[in-house]
């Protein structure tokens, strides 16, 4: 039985994630955080009575061996480093933390040996996304990622988006310098790595990304849509027990498929 707190419980991943936690025999909910959860009903939330719940991080005070965490990009860094100081194995979905922020969490997690994992996306098709765009940008160096996501959506571009590009710029040769200038600024979307992407913010959406790959004469687009969160539950269920034995911080759920 691994224990687990949930980090954003009160939120549309949070609340996916306690109802898959509640569900699992192997998993057990000992805690949540999320500001304002101590005024809750905790039955309203999918709690059971003996689950632990704090306001803020400087409360918590847990048995929890994984930290599972959907919060925002502004906190998600200062709850990583507070699990790992801990000794609790974070599982990471929150998007928008920088590069030198998973370095310095990698390296926190290696001296504690306290691993865990950090996913830009825990859905099946969008793993496989970027590992068909990697392939082709060898064969296609000309490509642009657009994501399309919900209007609630705090970062831009998507994490996935980000780490897409940077799979695509790192497989791919010199690719064509495009010679066209904007007259709208923002209209060749922004550049990760030197592959220009898009973002969309819409209602009605969930979570979508294309990869458009044009050559001499022919074009290859590659798409992937989560039409529902509970798309990236199978991921989130696969990551508590490879989070539990892991002494080193793991990024991308394709490394623990
Ligand atoms: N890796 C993946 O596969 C996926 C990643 N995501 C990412 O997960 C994150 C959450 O997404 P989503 O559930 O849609 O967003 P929501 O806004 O629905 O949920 C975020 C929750 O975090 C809470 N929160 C805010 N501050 C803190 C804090 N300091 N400590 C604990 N909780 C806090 C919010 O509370 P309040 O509302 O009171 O601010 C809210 O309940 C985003 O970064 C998103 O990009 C989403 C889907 C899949
Ligand atoms: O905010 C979301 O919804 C999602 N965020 C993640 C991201 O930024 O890539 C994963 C998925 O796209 C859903």
């Amino acid at each position: 039985m691994i224990k687990v707190l949930v980090a954003g419980f009160m939120g549309s991943m949070g609340q996916k994630t306690v109802n898959m936690v509640n569900q699992n025999p192997d998993f057990q909910l000992v805690a949540g955080l999320n500001p304002g959860a101590s005024e809750i009903n905790k039955a309203e939330y999918n709690l059971a009575d003996d689950v632990a719940v704090f306001d803020q991080l400087s409360d918590v005070k847990t048995d929890a061996e994984v930290w599972i965490d959907f919060t925002i990009p502004s906190v998600a860094f200062e709850n990583v480093k507070f699990a790992i100081e801990n000794g609790i194995h974070p599982v990471v979905g929150t998007s928008g933390m920088a590069d030198d922020q998973v370095d310095e969490l990698t390296k926190l997690a290696a001296d504690k040996r306290v691993g865990g994992l950090i996913a830009p996306n825990f859905g099946l098709s969008a793993v496989l996304l970027m590992k068909f765009a990697t392939e082709a940008a060898k064969y296609f160096p000309d490509a642009e990622v657009i994501e399309m996501h919900h209007e609630d959506k705090l970062d831009a571009p998507s994490g996935t988006a980000i780490s897409t590009a940077k799979m695509i710029a790192a497989a791919r040769d010199e690719p064509t310098a495009p010679a066209s200038q904007e007259s709208v600024t923002g209209a060749r979307g922004g550049e990760v790595d030197g592959v220009p992407v898009h973002s969309v913010r819409l209602p009605g959406y969930v979570a979508h990304e294309q990869v458009l790959f044009g050559g001499p004469g022919e074009a290859l687009t590659i798409r992937q849509d989560s039409f529902d969160r509970e798309s990236f539950m199978s991921g989130v269920k696969l990551a508590v027990p490879a989070a539990a034995k892991a002494k080193t911080l793991i990024i991308g759920l394709e490394n623990i498929l």
